[in-house]
């Protein structure tokens, strides 16, 4: 298989078990943002070009909130399967509820769990209704808007690093336009307690690099498997994977392909999975809130250095999600 986007021909070659290896994942606190802004980004940029994962502390995002988004999570995925199938992810979007259906180019099979995707301006028609969830859109409209916040603070510290106006990703990712198409996903891995052997072998998400300029991640402390390998480790060789902690409350970040391509490469993206749990561990669900800062269509990704051809978001986004939900509709 070969594609359009070097990134996707990248991803195919990345579908391994690999070698497992220590790696720290740092912590960064955002407390008192404004007075500490340019000692954040120096952190941030440091963790950013070594290991390429962070997590966030002190990101102003209430524990309370946090928890009820899992627990509407856990509600949504409970639906019964012909409610949810009421609200399909449709060919060749990122939005809506989609079921064993993303196939990544790194192994070819479909990941071992199902996701809810909110666009917001791409949800008419796409939202239970208050009988089936109750509260579920205020809260999850809510969270949507916390993730994008905190987003901003980091882009922000990364436009300062690059030299771009302060304010340069906050306004490609301007969530009062039509054009926006930041995400935030909703995520349920199946449970595995009942498995057959032969189950374990396949994946919960197989290796890939994010599409968007920089993602948040939640996870549940106990509901581990995340992976990651550093994205300039990622070009040959065997890979060596590193678990990432699941902690409740800190925000697990990692750069995507349109921030490399923003930067010239300066920023990687990174390499990331879910593995399987062994049959030793925590066989239950793995619930995850990722959210994509996912520059709006009309934003016009450019290498400052000339080092790629100028792609809008919308062209770039549209090709990846080709590439990976290609099943949908068949
Ligand atoms: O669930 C996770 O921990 C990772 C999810 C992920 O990598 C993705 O949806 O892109
Ligand atoms: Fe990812």
């Amino acid at each position: 298989m070969s594609y359009a986007l070097k990134e996707l021909n990248r991803e195919t070659g990345f579908g391994g078990m690999g070698i497992t290896k220590d790696r720290e994942v740092p912590v960064i606190s955002l407390a008192n943002f404004e007075a500490r802004k340019a000692e954040i980004a120096d952190q941030l940029w440091k963790a950013s070009t070594e290991i390429g994962f962070f997590q966030l502390s002190d990101h102003g995002i209430p524990l309370e909130q946090i928890d009820e988004a899992f627990e509407m999570t856990a509600r949504f995925f409970a639906l019964p399967q012909e409610v949810k199938a009421k609200y399909p992810m449709a060919k060749g979007t990122n939005y809506g509820w989609e079921y064993k259906a993303q196939v990544r180019p790194s192994t070819g099979t479909a990941d071992n769990k199902e996701s809810f995707q909110i666009t917001v301006p791409k949800m008419a028609g796409l939202w239970p209704s208050g009988e089936e969830l109750p509260g579920f859109k205020a809260c999850m409209l809510a969270f949507e808007r916390a993730n994008w916040a905190v987003g901003m603070k980091v882009l922000s510290c990364f436009a300062d690093k690059l030299g771009f106006p302060a304010d340069f990703f906050t306004e490609a990712h301007d969530p009062t336009s039509p054009e926006y198409q930041s995400t935030q996903r909703m995520i349920h891995y199946l449970p595995m307690v009942d498995a057959k052997p032969e189950d374990f072998t396949g994946w919960r998400a197989g290796a890939h690099t994010d599409y968007d300029c920089l993602t948040l991640l939640h996870q549940r402390t106990g509901q581990g498997g995340l992976q990651l390998c550093p994205g300039k480790e990622a070009d040959g060789g065997e890979l060596a994977w590193t678990d990432v902690p699941p902690v409740t409350g800190l925000i697990t970040c990692n750069i995507g392909d349109m921030l490399s391509r923003w930067s010239d490469g300066k920023l990687q993206s990174n390499l990331h999975r879910v593995r399987m749990p062994r049959a030793d561990e925590y066989l239950g669900p793995r619930y995850s809130l990722p959210f994509f800062c996912q520059a709006n269509r009309d934003a016009l990704i450019q290498a400052p250095t000339g080092s790629e051809p100028p792609i809008t978001a919308k062209d770039f986004l549209d090709m990846r999600i080709a590439a990976n939900f290609a099943k949908i509709g068949m």
